[in-house]
């Protein structure tokens, strides 16, 4: 996973990186102490591995349900769909996805107007806590694939 200080008056194509110029890169660890987001790379040949990260990150967030979203240029209204994923939204749940194939970027935002940017391939599992802002785009590829993890309760999301 790459993380780095977004423009926050980036415009154009949401696909494209977005530095700050210099560039500000982030690690995994100041991204968490930062924005509280939790980052675990998963070797998804070592199902062993996957099975026991995943059961201790739904367990610790309370997640118990999931689904599979892929976001590809096959989709039917793909521009749609990714106009109303880059929408910011707040979750009062953590919101837990692992990437199975392709890129894609999370954007959050701990504070007013400071966004950061994760660029997320496949093995990384990503946890946004309840209560942050974020949001949602894929990169030049146009192609990611997810396992997205949610309360029961909770039938409502995008995508
Ligand atoms: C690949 S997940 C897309 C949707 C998303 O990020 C969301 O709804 C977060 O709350």
């Amino acid at each position: 996973m790459q993380i780095w200080t977004m423009d926050p008056y980036a415009c154009g194509d949401k696909r494209l990186p977005h530095h700050i110029f210099p560039p500000k890169r982030l690690t995994p660890d100041q991204l968490t102490t930062k924005a509280g987001v939790m980052c675990y790379k998963i070797d998804m040949e070592d199902t062993m591995n996957l099975k026991k990260r995943l059961s201790r990150v739904k367990a610790a967030s309370n997640v118990n349900s999931s689904d599979v979203l892929a976001i590809s240029e096959a989709l039917n209204g793909l521009s749609g769909m990714l106009e109303e994923l880059y929408e910011p939204v707040i979750r009062d749940t953590d919101w837990v996805v692992l990437i199975t194939d392709g890129m894609c970027y999370f954007d959050v935002e701990p504070l007013e107007d400071e966004w950061i940017r994760l660029q997320c391939e496949k093995g990384d599992l990503v946890v946004i806590p309840k209560g942050l802002t974020h949001r949602f785009t894929v990169t030049p590829q146009n192609y990611v694939q997810v396992q997205r993890f949610f309360h029961k309760r909770h039938d409502a999301f995008r995508g």
